[in-house]
């Protein structure tokens, strides 16, 4: 596992335009190399705020949008459309702007699809493995970019502090009772978050700078999720000031005036 880099900007506002700004160049060099990239989106607010930020730059019609496979770390259950499943909140902030193919951009069912949670999580899995080629050497896809953002609790995805999908070694769990709402969850394991190339933890405000401290330390990741959030060529904690506040000044350099 890659140990982190910090960067830290001023505000959440930087955050998000500077991550977003990050992404479009990661993404541009990951196609000028391969040819086509996979993204994993991540719901909550500083995640949908880089999301519109993306599709604000200019720029972003640097990025071959039809040679880019975009997956979901977690999702909320609920029916498609509902305004608080984190496939609704990126398709308004950036997926609906830009040209994907359809085919390629791989949504967490809900319970609309007539699954349970366990089987919506089940076909996921089954839809990464086919996804998978021989070279990842697993059954999930080595994704060039995997966000993140992260909870007060240090929770990444939907994998929340000492909850059984921490212990699950399939590459997707069903999560009932997520401190969090809603309650039920899919979510990745943290065996398929260490199979991305790059994870980018993106936090902001004070609330997270005790869950990032911890994130940075070499806390388990049963009780510190984020602890767990590694990449396998790269990790990456991009924060706001307030969300580093509390993290050694030895380990980080404001990257924002
Ligand atoms: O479904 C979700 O809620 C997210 O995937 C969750 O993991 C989120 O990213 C963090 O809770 C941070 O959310 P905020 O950025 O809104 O604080």
């Amino acid at each position: 596992m890659t140990v982190p880099s910090v960067v830290v900007h001023r505000d959440a506002d930087v955050l998000a335009k500077a991550v977003a700004a990050r992404l479009i160049t990661r993404l541009v060099d990951v196609q000028s190399a391969k040819g086509s990239a996979s993204l994993v989106l991540t719901g909550g607010t500083v995640g949908h705020a880089t999301l519109a930020e993306v599709a604000a730059t200019p720029a972003r019609d640097a990025v071959d949008w039809r040679r880019l496979d975009v997956w979901w770390g977690d999702e909320r259950f609920l029916p498609t459309g509902d305004p608080e499943r984190n496939e609704t909140g990126a398709r308004k902030a950036l997926l609906d702007k830009v040209d994907l193919d359809p085919a390629r951009v791989h949504v967490m069912l809900g319970p609309d699809s007539g699954l349970t949670a366990e089987e919506s999580a089940a076909r996921y899995a089954e839809e990464l493995r086919a996804a998978a080629r021989p070279e990842d050497h697993g059954p999930v896809p080595r994704f060039d970019v995997l966000l993140l953002g992260m909870g007060p609790d240090a929770h990444v995805a939907s994998l929340f502090p000492e909850m059984p999908a921490l212990y699950d070694e399939r590459p997707t769990a069903a999560v009932h009772g997520a401190p969090k709402p809603p309650p039920t969850r899919i979510t990745l394991t943290m065996s398929s978050i260490h199979a991305a190339r790059e994870v980018w933890v993106v936090a902001a405000g004070a609330e997270k700078a005790g869950a990032v401290r911890l994130a940075l330390s070499d806390a388990g990741p049963v009780q510190v999720p984020a602890a767990g959030a590694r990449g396998q060529s790269r990790t990456l904690f991009l924060l706001d000031r307030a969300a580093a506040a509390k993290i050694p000044a030895s380990l980080v350099r404001p990257a924002s005036p």
